[in-house]
Order: C-alpha cells, then sequence, then structure tokens
C-alpha cells in the first residue's frame, strides 16, 4: 500500500503559531491546518513544504526542527510536521479560507483537523523558544 506524505509548517513568528482554514474539499473545509500540501515523486519532504508555503501563502520560509514523526491521517497517510520561520514575504491566504496568528492561550480556538489536533500540545514549548 503506498503511504502519502503530507508535510505541514507550523509557522511561528514572535511567539505565535500560523493556522490556516481548508477552503476544500467540501469534508475539510473550515478545518484549521499547517500550510503544506502532498510530496510528489521525486521531491523531498524539505523541498515540498518550502514548495507549498510558497504556492498556499507567497512567502519563503527557512525549516527548523521535525515536530515527532510520522503522525497518523486517515487510512494511508501520514503527516510530517517542520517548525518554520518567514524569511520573506507576508502569508496570504491564496489558497485558504482564512489564516490566524495563535498565541499561546488562542491554540484551541480554531477546529483543527483531527490529524493535526495531538501535535498543537507538541508545538507550544517552540512558541516560548
Ligand atoms: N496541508 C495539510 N494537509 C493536512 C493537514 N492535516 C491533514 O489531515 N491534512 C490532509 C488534508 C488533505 O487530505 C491532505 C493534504 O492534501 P492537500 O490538498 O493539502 O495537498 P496538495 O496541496 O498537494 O493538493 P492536491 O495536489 O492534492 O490538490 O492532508 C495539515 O496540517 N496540512
Amino acid at each position: 500500500m503506498t503511504i502519502n506524505v503530507v508535510v505541514g509548517a507550523a509557522i511561528i513568528r514572535d511567539g505565535r503559531l500560523l493556522a490556516a482554514q481548508r477552503a476544500e474539499p467540501a469534508e475539510l473545509a473550515g478545518g484549521w491546518e499547517f500550510p503544506g500540501g502532498k510530496v510528489d515523486p521525486g521531491e523531498t519532504d524539505e523541498d515540498a513544504l518550502v514548495r507549498e508555503c510558497h504556492e498556499e501563502l507567497g512567502v519563503k520560509v527557512a525549516l527548523g526542527e521535525r515536530i515527532g514523526g510520522d503522525w497518523p491521517l486517515s487510512l494511508s497517510g501520514v503527516l510530517r510536521v517542520w517548525t518554520a520561520e518567514l524569511v520573506e514575504g507576508e502569508p496570504q491566504a491564496l489558497e485558504h479560507l482564512a489564516l490566524r496568528w495563535l498565541e499561546p492561550g488562542q491554540l484551541y480556538d480554531v477546529e483543527w483537523l483531527p490529524g493535526d489536533l495531538p501535535l498543537v500540545e507538541e508545538i507550544r514549548p517552540h512558541l516560548t523558544a
């Protein structure tokens, strides 16, 4: 069975985490996630994540450390997440419904996609680091 790898960026600035609200597909629309997407054949995870952040947000990011290992997504997918910082540009919701910068006390103010929820607590220490 092919494992679909989805990469996500926990973009942090000034102690806040960027959350992005999905626009599609219908069953996921409205849910909040880490910007990112599927890794293309022949592409490294890191290259895919930098590419997706540019496509989705119009920014250049520098990746930091990986958060945990493979986080299970429904059926045959895994989510791999890295911390990231903005190097160039201001994030725009080019493919999302909305963007929000969440302070530590607001981390659960958005409805995260189910697969992302366990990651939120792992990211918290990085907001104050
Ligand atoms: N980008 C992203 N996708 C996530 C997260 N959590 C989660 O369950 N997913 C799911 C939603 C989608 O089913 C899948 C990612 O697909 P995607 O549509 O973002 O990928 P993509 O940009 O490469 O799009 P496409 O080529 O398939 O149209 O992973 C997350 O935090 N970030």
